[in-house]
């Protein structure tokens, strides 16, 4: 295994991320190393680190580990940086891509204004697929936390999302209750947290305490899931811009079965190596 390796710093609408084209330097990273390369005083610093593969069934295959080391299946910011950085890097000449998660295949696309629009696949409601435990799928359930109840929607977007909402989003319980829900019984494989607020009805401002990285200047995949749980419910119309602390992200959604369209920025910060011996 190679102990110096280059990278990229990229993010996207405020969400950061460590890139590592694992092609042409194939590497296997501990979750203890992610750790620490995450750790943004004794390492690089980032929320997400996200590694380029071949695949045999898309162009590419990327896998995403949060900062506390755990892989996940989807990344809405990181597809777009993904596809910057695959053109960027040489990798291919075309500007729209099929990509291979864990969750699926997603086409993110360049877009002549700098922008990326990625198709997200269709959410899924059903308490199994998210996984969330409920009889039945419904546009809203009652969460017990502290002995508190909270009202939330459930959808998986190739990852669990939680999705309140709230008056206030600068003054909502982001931290706390954000924490309390990424752990509750209810959710078997954690989930990632999302804080909504309604303007009108095209409109949201959106936090998100994510899954095994805490609260990110703004989640592609929680922007998906708060503007189709606000459509579902009758609340939002499509399409939603979604204001995240980081930036701005659009998202277009037909209803059932139909995919998610999320817009956003993709932007490279620098360039480095660095030796895994020495951190
Ligand atoms: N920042 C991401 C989501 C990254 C994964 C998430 N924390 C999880 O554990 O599912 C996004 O932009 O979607």
């Amino acid at each position: 295994m190679a102990k110096t390796i280059k990278f990229t710093k990229m993010q996207g609408a405020g969400n950061d991320f460590m890139v590592i084209d694992g092609v042409t330097q194939p590497i296997s990273l501990s979750a203890d190393t992610i750790k620490k390369l995450a750790n943004r005083q004794f390492g690089i610093g980032f929320d997400q680190l996200l590694l380029v593969e071949s695949s045999a069934v898309a162009d590419f295959k990327y896998r995403i580990f949060n900062a506390d080391g755990s892989e996940v299946s989807q990344c809405g910011n990181g597809a777009r940086c993904f596809v910057r950085f695959v053109v960027d890097q040489g990798l291919t000449h075309q500007r729209e891509i099929s990509v291979e998660t864990a969750s699926g295949i997603i086409t993110p696309k360049l877009e002549a204004h700098g922008l990326v629009t990625v198709n997200m696949g269709a959410p899924r409601f059903k308490p199994d697929a998210i996984p969330f435990v409920a009889e039945s799928a419904a546009n809203s359930y009652v969460l017990e936390v502290n002995n508190q109840a909270h009202n939330i929607a459930a959808v998986s977007m190739g990852n669990p999302h939680a999705v309140l909402i709230v008056d206030d989003v600068e003054t909502a319980p982001v931290q706390s209750l954000g924490a309390a829900i990424e752990y509750h019984p209810r959710f078997p494989e954690r989930v990632n947290v999302g804080f909504m607020q309604i303007m009108n009805e095209h409109h949201i401002k959106l936090r998100v305490f994510e899954r095994g990285s805490g609260e990110t200047l703004a989640c592609g995949t929680g922007a998906c899931a708060a503007a189709v749980s606000g459509i579902q419910s009758g609340r939002l119309s499509s399409p939603v811009k979604v204001s995240a602390r980081g930036g701005e992200l659009s998202i277009a959604w037909q209803g059932t079965d139909t995919p998610v369209m999320m817009t956003g920025p993709a932007v490279t910060v620098f360039t480095g190596e660095i030796d895994l011996d020495a951190i």
